[in-house]
């Protein structure tokens, strides 16, 4: 049996009506599934949680019917049950996941390629761990990346932005990240930032932003961070140092093609257990949703059975 964790609200609206689509279509071929409404923020996390203990080993895969934010509840509510097959059929906004999965887009496509895959043996993907202050206390899972100053400005702007509603509804919903990013530019202070990656330290003076990533895209479909793979045991880091407002608006255009690994400023790291300091608390996003502020410990697990290309 499938279950499917409904966000009806991603994407404005979006999610409702896909699932409305994916149901049709699973009740024409007789498939057997569960779905559930989440009703608030955090939701789908105790769903996929009770859910997981309620059905166990009846479950054959348990979807995401969302956006990032959606999916990244559903994976952290599965983290005791990470041998569960996972998957989403995409109705956000951004939808990264996809993307750096290489899963059909178009939510059918998305839908009936799931159902293929999910009877097949599913490999382990790599998940990112994070802990919020110094102490390796509240372990939580991050499946696309975890985003640090600037970029945690943006996402906290978005996800409350008036104009993300309706660019959503006019299917340019990935638009919302870069107004919101031109809105900040010249508001935004620089930190200095200490980064530790397996030991090594790295000291930054005029730090924008740091992206750690499990995939190479984030924000909507920039390609932050291009090498990034979700099997290589490694999590890829970004930072963004020393650069004038201007030149930040030309790496912004630049990386939704990767472009901006070209400039001096951006440096390119990778590792397996990372610590990030900074001199003032920094906004942290995970998968887009706010989590709180730097200091933040990060390491990286081989756990979850993704039904992706
Ligand atoms: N019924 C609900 N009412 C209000 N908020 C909800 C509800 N269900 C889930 N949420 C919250 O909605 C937020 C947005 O969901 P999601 O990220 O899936 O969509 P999105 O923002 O449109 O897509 P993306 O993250 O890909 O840009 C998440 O923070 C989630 O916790």
């Amino acid at each position: 049996m499938y279950i499917f964790i409904v966000n009806p609200i991603a994407g404005n609206g979006k999610g409702l009506k896909v699932w409305t689509k994916a149901r049709k279509e699973l009740d024409k071929r007789g498939i057997a599934y569960r779905s559930f409404y989440t009703k608030q923020a955090g939701h789908a996390t105790e769903l996929a949680k009770q859910l997981a203990e309620l059905y166990k080993e009846k479950i054959t895969a348990m979807i995401a019917v969302g956006g990032d934010g959606t999916i990244h509840e559903v994976m952290n509510g599965l983290s005791k049950n990470a041998h569960i097959p996972f998957g989403a059929v995409p109705a956000g906004s951004g939808n990264d996941f996809v993307r750096g999965y290489g899963l059909p887009r178009r939510p059918l496509s998305a839908l009936n390629h799931i159902l293929k895959r999910s009877s097949a043996s599913l490999p382990r993907y790599d998940v990112g761990v994070y802990h919020l202050g110094h102490k390796h206390k509240g372990k939580r899972y991050f499946i696309n990346g975890i985003g640090i100053g600037f970029d945690g400005e943006v996402a906290k702007y978005t996800n409350q932005a008036s104009y993300k509603r309706w660019l959503n509804t006019l299917k340019l919903g990935p638009l919302a990240y870069f107004i919101s990013a031109l809105r900040l530019l010249y508001k935004y202070q620089t930190k200095e930032v200490i980064i530790r990656v397996d030991g090594r330290e790295y000291v930054f003076s005029d730090v924008w932003l740091v992206a750690i990533c499990n995939i190479a895209y984030y924000g909507g479909g920039m390609k932050i961070i291009p090498d990034a793979r979700p099997n290589d045991g490694k999590l890829n880091i970004c930072v963004i140092d020393r650069l004038k407002p201007w030149q930040v608006l030309l790496a912004l255009g630049s990386v939704y093609f990767g472009w901006h690994t070209r400039l001096k400023a951006v440096k390119l790291l990778k590792g397996e257990m990372i610590q990030v300091t900074s001199e003032e608390p920094m906004t942290v996003h995970a998968d887009g949703e706010i989590i709180g502020t730097s200091p933040i410990v990060l390491t990286i697990e081989k756990r979850s059975r993704i039904i992706c290309k």
